[in-house]
């Protein structure tokens, strides 16, 4: 039997909204020496008389590569519409490398960067993310950054940013990500995911570069043995070959740090990441049926699914079903920024949770995107998915004190804007022509 949870409409948007605002322009220029991509982005109404966006021509010498390098010459130092504000640019030219910076989680934490002053280079191989996104977080924070279309496995790529830039610190999110894969690719996850890392950290050894914030997960406590969990809890068994692949990275950065004090490391443990940028301009952009409750939702509410599944309503938890602690993904990339910053203190290796602290079951989230979208929302009670568990909430006391870091949103927020993204971006980024080729390319092979 299907169900729906109907709430009153008191934060509805529109459907008709859509985003023509961010047309973008990739031309090929025809090059007997380098394939460059011209981007051109589309103008604000408020700059349009003021400034050009100018695409540059790369400076690096290699030339089979498909990276593009993006630049803004004539961008002003501040940005208008609700992101009003004034940058302080403050860096000394140092840069912070961003692996995995178009994917979700990644490009949120670039556009606060880029807010914060910080000059960014991404490199991403758009295995779980769309190019398109790092021409709006241009737009978004005004301001220009670097992108390699590349693996973390390449060895000659990673050595050719770091010799070509002063890199002061990388944050590390670049990783194939979803737990139900993971079972049944393990060996593609341990390599992207493990070696991957260990390939990025030797390259970091070789160039003197020792500070880096690492994307974890709330995956590594496994069960955890009291809730909320904090840092001190133990750490797994985690059963599933992505956690692990988070377990070990964590475990190789406390090793590192043990052995050679030169290295310091900030790891962030995610609880649930939810919301997008309140904008609507950038955001989750799931490849097929959708994982995570959130995203699943929305396309539920979107008619691209027929209703929800309620993995279980036997749970000890107040309504039967599973509580989690949903993170807005401002607040996350916030709490990089504060990472970085708590880096400059030679920390060693600290690991911080990233939560709320406050947990809402399957049923509060329906209800609450209900509010947002102003819809009935179908589903169906399931049996439990496994290796799920009734509870997780985050006690991230230590990242308040030591981090000076607090999450602003709530839940009503997060699925505000969530909502707001998908009305806009109904069917997430449009497809660049590296994607497009990515996937002809997996045809074809
Ligand atoms: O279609 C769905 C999807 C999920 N759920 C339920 O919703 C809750 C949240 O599930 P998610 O899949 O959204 O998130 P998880 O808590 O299972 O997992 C997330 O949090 C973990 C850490 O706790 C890991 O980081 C993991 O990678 C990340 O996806 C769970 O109770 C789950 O049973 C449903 O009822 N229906």
């Amino acid at each position: 039997m299907t169900f729906s949870a109907g709430l009153s409409q008191d934060s509805f948007v529109s459907t008709s909204r859509r985003n023509n605002f961010f047309t973008q322009e990739i031309e090929e220029i025809p090059n007997t020496t380098k394939a460059v991509h011209k981007i051109n982005l589309p103008l604000s109404h408020h700059h349009q008389n003021h400034r050009q966006m100018q695409p540059t021509q790369p400076s690096f010498q290699q030339n089979r590569r498909k990276t593009l390098e993006y630049n803004n010459n004539n961008a002003t130092k501040t940005f208008d519409n609700d992101l009003t504000s004034t940058i302080t640019v403050k860096n000394n030219e140092r840069h912070v490398l961003v692996t995995g910076g178009a994917g979700y989680i990644g490009s949120h934490t670039v556009v606060e960067l880029l807010k914060d002053g910080y000059n960014v280079i991404v490199v991403d191989n758009l295995t779980n993310a769309c190019e398109e996104s790092l021409v709006r977080i241009q737009k978004l924070s005004n301001r220009p950054l670097k992108f390699y279309h590349a693996n973390i496995l390449d060895e000659k790529i990673l050595t050719e940013i770091f010799e070509k830039y002063n890199i002061w610190g990388v944050l590390h999110f670049a990783a194939l990500k979803a737990v139900g894969e993971s079972t049944k690719i393990p060996l593609e996850y341990y390599w992207n995911n493990v070696t991957g890392s260990l390939n990025l950290f030797r390259i970091m050894e070789k160039f003197d570069v020792y500070n880096i914030v690492f994307s974890s997960s709330a995956t590594v406590y496994g069960d955890p043995d009291m809730i909320p969990v904090n840092e001190k809890s133990s750490l797994g068994p985690v059963i599933n070959p992505y956690g692990k692949t988070k377990l070990f990275i964590e475990e190789t950065l406390r090793d590192m740090c043990n052995a050679d004090n030169k290295w310091n490391a900030v790891i962030l443990r995610y609880f649930n990441p939810t919301g997008a940028h309140p904008s609507g301009i950038i955001g989750e952009n799931p490849r097929g049926v959708p994982n995570n409750l959130m995203p699943y939702v929305s396309q539920v509410v979107q008619g691209r699914l027929p209703f929800v599944n309620i993995y279980g309503d036997d749970y000890d938890t107040f309504d039967g079903t599973g509580v989690r602690d949903y993170i807005h993904v401002c607040d996350l990339a916030t709490g990089h920024v504060a990472a970085l910053r708590k880096l400059k203190t030679k920390p060693g290796c600290v690991a911080y949770n990233l939560g709320t602290g406050v947990g809402y079951s399957v049923f509060q989230i329906i209800k609450a995107m209900s509010r947002a979208c102003g819809k009935d929302i179908p589903y169906k009670i399931q049996q439990r998915r496994p290796g799920d568990v009734g509870i997780v909430t985050a006690d991230a006391s230590l990242a308040n004190i030591e981090l000076d870091w607090y999450p602003k949103y709530n839940l009503d927020q997060m699925c505000q804007d969530l909502w707001r993204w998908t009305s806009i971006n109904p069917m997430g980024y449009p497809e660049s022509i590296i994607e497009k080729k990515n996937k002809l390319q997996e045809k074809t092979s």
